[in-house]
């Protein structure tokens, strides 16, 4: 097994992510190989993709997700954008099959090359998304930050897309918040014994919202594809929304969007872009990598 795979530097909407080549190895890509690829500047990411054989006939791969402090996820919208479009440019197939320790996820790449993700179920459950209380209507739970008479952000939704999420509902743009401040707080708060990826959601219309999110292992992203699948359900299932949103990631870049559509049936679909940005290789257990520099070697031959 040679000691390096190929993985491709992409991203969906700004939220970084690396797309690890795994396919006929048996190992896995290390947590500490993520801990040294998010160290370095030319590497940073938020998630790694990693795409292994499959495991279960009718599916096309198996998707390791890792988050930049090295921890699993169990979902990633913007990181399966990548991937599929990663798989559609290799095999000229439009649309796939995917596995995930969440379950399983079908994509599929349209004429004008965005991607569309069925994120599979929404979970209300409190215990299965999981809380640390119980939680009758996870719609709206006790929790609070700031003066506990004038709180600044409160009574968030609670969900699981596959991963936890909280939306807390503001109604000025998510970009005047100081979310570096309150995110971890709320990400480790006992509440989430899981923790939680932590999204500031306001409302603009019945088909439109502004998100922006703390990602749980990942920190303050530039979008994260899951929480607008959270934030879209939550708006649609407390009466805030239709069920079919424009969700407008304010800190991507130029405010990019995401359609989420809460399907009839149950099912979640997220649509929006991916894009490649430069390949290389990498060792899958140490993290050591390099980038493919062919087309510049090439303009420097004679
Ligand atoms: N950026 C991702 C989410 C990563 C989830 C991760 N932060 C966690 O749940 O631990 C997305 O587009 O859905």
């Amino acid at each position: 097994m040679s000691d390096r795979v190929e993985f491709a530097r992409m991203n969906g909407l700004g939220n970084k992510i690396l797309v690890v080549d795994m396919r006929g190895r048996t190992d896995r890509v290390t947590p500490a190989a993520a801990i040294a690829l998010a160290a370095d500047p030319a590497t940073v990411f938020d998630q790694i993709m990693a795409i292994h054989d499959p495991k279960l006939d009718g599916t096309d791969a198996y998707i390791d997700i890792l988050n930049c402090d090295g921890s699993k996820a169990q979902a990633c919208g913007n990181g399966t954008r990548c991937v599929v479009q990663a798989l559609a440019s290799e095999t000229g197939r439009k649309s796939f099959t995917f596995q995930t320790i969440a379950g399983i996820l079908n994509a599929v790449e349209h004429q004008d090359g965005t991607i569309s993700v069925d994120m599979g179920k929404p979970v209300f459950a409190w215990d299965k998304i999981p809380l640390s209380e119980e939680f009758h209507d996870t719609s709206r739970i006790e929790l609070q930050i700031g003066p506990i008479d004038a709180p600044i952000l409160h009574s968030p939704s609670a969900m699981s897309m596959g991963n936890p999420h909280a939306v807390f509902w503001v109604d000025r743009d998510p970009m005047t918040y100081d979310l570096e401040r309150f995110g971890p707080l709320l990400e480790n708060h006992p509440i989430f014994p899981e923790k939680a990826n932590i999204t500031l959601a306001q409302v603009t219309s019945k088909t439109s919202m502004v998100t922006r999110t703390w990602e749980r292992g990942a920190g303050l992203t530039l979008a994260c594809g899951s929480a607008a699948c959270a934030a879209g359900v939550s708006a649609a299932r407390t009466g805030r929304t239709e069920r079919k949103v424009t969700i407008t990631v304010a800190s991507s870049p130029n405010r990019g969007t995401l359609t989420i559509d809460w399907r009839p049936d149950d099912k979640v679909v997220m649509t929006g872009p991916a894009e490649w940005e430069w390949s290389g290789t990498v060792n899958p257990t140490t993290g050591d990598w390099q980038r493919d520099e062919s087309g510049q070697a090439e303009a420097a031959t004679p």
